[in-house]
């Protein structure tokens, strides 16, 4: 469904372009291949670069060298307003800009020229889906907590189901119930709607619960990429955690 080729991604400041330097290196020799209905998580410490993994993926930077491909489709054949169809990123911090969650919710099927009646049924069911309570529609983001704006913005991605949908810790303003909740909710839409879930996730009993596949990346490379159930969760814990303490060390 995915498929990564050799990427690579490096900064390129202005000062550095214009000294004509190189850029220093985020994320190097990435190669993998998604299948349909995959739930990944993505982990790794501070800084190893799952976010602008993330971000290449969404096309909101693009690859230094190397090849990304949708369905065997190239990533730069595809008009980007399809490609983030298909393919949707839901940010750490997502902001309702000044709108309702009604508003916000049928907002990506307003641009699209949807009737009011497709919209209200298909915004309907994904309210329900996520279990987002009535009393909330009629609220603007100040008037939300963080998990909740989180809640209402993964709704908002899937009301135009893409194909894959990409999650930049989409737990980490949720306590441990609601967050185990999410991706029981998750984990059933990726069999019903077939979605594909790629997950950034710091929380490793999460990633545990949620994920077939995990993905760990270490200074910007793939240090493993491992089917969930070839894991010795335990081990990895521990190894993860002696990795985070020394980056934060070296930090
Ligand atoms: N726009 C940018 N310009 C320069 N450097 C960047 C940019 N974005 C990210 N980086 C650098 O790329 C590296 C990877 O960052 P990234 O945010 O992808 O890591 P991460 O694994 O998501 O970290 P965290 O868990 O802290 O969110 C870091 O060293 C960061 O400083």
């Amino acid at each position: 469904m995915l498929r990564l080729e050799q990427v690579n991604l490096f900064t390129r400041l202005k000062s550095q372009a214009q000294n004509n330097l190189p850029g220093y290196p985020i994320l190097q020799d990435i190669s993998f291949v998604v299948f349909p209905g995959d739930r990944i998580s993505i982990v790794g410490s501070a800084g190893a670069g799952k976010t602008s993994l993330l971000r290449l993926i969404n096309r909101l930077n693009e690859p230094t060298s190397g090849k990304i491909y949708l369905e065997n489709q190239e990533y730069h054949q595809i008009p980007v307003i399809q490609l983030r169809q298909e393919v949707t990123l839901v940010q750490q911090e997502s902001r309702l800009l000044g709108m309702t969650v009604r508003e916000a919710l049928a907002y990506p099927l307003v641009l699209r020229g949807w009737s009011k009646q497709k919209i209200q049924e298909r915004v309907s069911y994904w309210q329900e889906q996520l279990q987002i309570p009535d009393q909330w529609l009629g609220r603007t983001e100040v008037q939300l907590s963080a998990g909740q704006r989180q809640l209402v913005a993964i709704a908002r991605a899937l009301v135009i189901q893409p194909k894959i949908l990409l999650l930049d810790e989409p737990t980490f303003a949720l306590d441990p119930g609601n967050a185990s909740r999410l991706l029981i909710i998750l984990n059933q839409l990726t069999q019903i709607h077939k979605t594909t879930i790629l997950m950034v996730n710091h929380q490793l009993d999460l990633a545990q619960q949620f994920c077939n596949r995990l993905l760990h990346l270490q200074q910007g490379q793939i240090l493993a990429n491992q089917q969930s159930s070839e894991i010795n969760w335990e081990e990895f814990k521990t190894t993860l955690m002696q990795a985070q303490y020394q980056a934060s060390e070296e930090w």
